[in-house]
């Protein structure tokens, strides 16, 4: 579904990602860890297209398609999306608003008013959009868009930072049921996950991990392996083996 070949991105004008390669396919959901500054924020920003973000080398292949140079409008129709780290408030949109025109962009027919009774944001809907929210609030609202958005490539930075547990249990059902892991046939939809606690891995049994280390993948292997090695050992033993 997505393939990263050689990516080189800079934002306003400082190289960031240094040739990344990068596979994910049709249903997988990979974890990426590593250090702070290592670049997983701008990697997930480059594949959704935003425009600080400068692809100076490289191609994304979404579906086939090569998409490195769309607008991040185009990419979203195609059917990606993604739940920010740290999402911008917007004074005079209302939750609810943005919730319908993801709803219905992309045809799809998702029942909003459901998703807002699960994700309790029925009294979030006629705000203004992340304003003054906490900091579960915001993940919450932005899995609503995102389930509304019903996309095919789901990208998630640090999806339970600042959620509590109660909060990660019911995000973290959500987010499986939203990448269909449970479903055996049917549409498949692919995720890419960053973590840095891996308590989402409790609610997703997510197949790959990655760690992203001064803009380079420098190991990869299975989701739980990788998150094991890095809990017992932290990321000393990549920069050895880098
Ligand atoms: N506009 C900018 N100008 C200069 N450097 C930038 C700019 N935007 C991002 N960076 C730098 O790019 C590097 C990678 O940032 P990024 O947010 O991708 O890291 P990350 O791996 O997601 O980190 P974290 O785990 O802390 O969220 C950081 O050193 C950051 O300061």
């Amino acid at each position: 579904m997505l393939k990263i070949e050689n990516l080189h991105v800079s934002v306003d004008g400082k190289p960031i990602l240094k040739g990344i390669d990068l596979q994910v396919d049709e249903g997988e959901t990979h974890i990426l860890l590593g250090p702070n500054g290592g670049g997983k924020t701008t990697l997930l920003m480059s594949i959704l297209g935003m425009p600080r973000y400068e692809v100076t080398q490289g191609r994304i292949i979404f579906n086939d398609r090569d998409i490195t140079h769309m607008t991040l409008d185009e990419r979203a129709r195609l059917g990606i999306g993604m739940m920010f780290q740290k999402p911008p408030a917007v004074r005079g949109v209302k939750l609810a608003q943005i919730a319908d025109i993801a709803a219905h962009a992309r045809g799809n027919n998702v029942a909003v008013a459901a998703v807002a009774e699960r994700l309790n944001l029925e009294e979030h809907m006629d705000r203004d959009l992340n304003y003054g929210f906490s900091g579960g609030e915001l993940k919450r609202s932005e899995l609503l868009q995102l389930i509304c958005q019903n996309p095919e490539l789901v990208l998630l930075d640090e999806p339970e930072s600042g959620v509590d547990m109660d909060n990660i249990s019911l995000i973290g059902n959500m987010i499986n049921e939203l990448l269909h892991k449970d479903k055996i046939k049917g549409r498949k939809v692919s995720g890419i996950i960053v973590t840095h606690t891996g308590y989402i891995l409790e609610y997703v049994n997510a197949d790959k991990g990655h760690i992203l280390m001064d803009g380079r993948i420098v190991c990869s292997g299975g989701a739980r392996d990788i998150f094991d090695e890095v809990r017992l050992h932290g990321f000393g033993r990549c920069e050895q083996c880098q």
